[in-house]
């Protein structure tokens, strides 16, 4: 497996709070999904956060070092990191509200976002932007790029900021619970749409989730992850059918199942 990043010896701290990740190995090949879930507090959020340069002005690196691309990204500077992010790597985040400025249209938004990265036209940026919308299933494109935000459903804005990540092509998507604020229709659409996205333009995806039955269906490997530490880290079918600690085999008994 190629690997596209690398997460050696990472320990995170907060001042009051410890270590809230210890010693965190994991590695991402091209094109691979992983699936990262844990009760809350057990450091999801900071892992993905520290991998994307978003960290809290209060956290530090206590050690560890991130490899992108066999480079090592921990001490890129500000102007490295803006053209990592967006281009090679790009976050969502569990509320899609919180990526748009609600007093400006989605389609404006949209262009300025691939015009602060790319080089083309407005007309070929909105052309970019029409085209991504429906490979997210958004098929009224004039009618969502005229909207405000808040015109907009809580699914329909998760969409438009999936498209907004993927326009730019980044090889890496880190999403923070991306389908917990959805319906759980939408939840699974947004799923499979994450999922054909890795098929059309091999973009790996790291999911971080506390629906084990979600991570479940679209990883390639899991990891769960305990009060900072990872518990258990492993192909997706062995986590699921031969978890090896009691921990993850009480996550897996707490999956609702339909009856009927
Ligand atoms: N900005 C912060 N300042 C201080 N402590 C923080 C901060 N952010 C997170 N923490 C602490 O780090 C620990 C891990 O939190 P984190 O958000 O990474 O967990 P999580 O697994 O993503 O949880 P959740 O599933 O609830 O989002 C928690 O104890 C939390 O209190």
């Amino acid at each position: 497996m190629r690997k596209l990043l690398e997460v050696k010896s990472l320990t995170v701290h907060y001042p009051g709070e410890g270590n809230v990740i210890e010693d965190i190995n994991l590695t991402i090949g091209y094109k691979e999904i992983i699936g990262i879930v844990g009760e809350s507090g057990s450091g999801k959020t900071t892992l993905v956060r520290t991998i994307m340069n978003l960290l809290s002005p209060l956290a530090e690196i206590r050690s560890g070092e991130i490899y992108f691309e066999g480079k090592n990204i921990r001490h890129y500077n500000k102007e490295q990191w803006r053209s990592l992010r967006g281009n090679d790597m790009a976050m969502i985040f569990q509320n899609p509200g919180s990526y748009f400025n609600p007093i400006m249209r989605i389609g404006k938004q949209f262009v300025e976002c691939i015009q602060s990265h790319k080089k083309l036209s407005k007309v070929e940026a909105l052309d970019l932007a029409k085209e991504t919308l429906v490979k997210m299933n958004l098929h009224e494109t004039d009618r969502v790029m005229n909207a405000y935000p808040f015109q907009l459903s809580g699914g329909m804005k998760q969409r438009v900021a999936i498209a907004m990540a993927l326009a730019l092509e980044p090889k890496l998507i880190c999403a923070d619970e991306p389908t917990s604020a959805l319906d759980v229709l939408t939840q699974k659409q947004i799923m499979d749409e994450l999922m054909l996205l890795r098929e059309h333009f091999h973009t790996s995806i790291i999911m971080v989730t506390h629906n084990m039955g979600g991570a479940a269906y679209m990883s390639d490997k899991m990891m769960v992850m305990r009060n900072g530490s990872v518990v258990e880290h492993d192909k997706t079918d062995k986590v699921m059918t031969q978890p090896s600690t009691i921990y993850t085999q009480e996550l897996l008994a707490a999956i609702p199942h339909m009856k009927g």
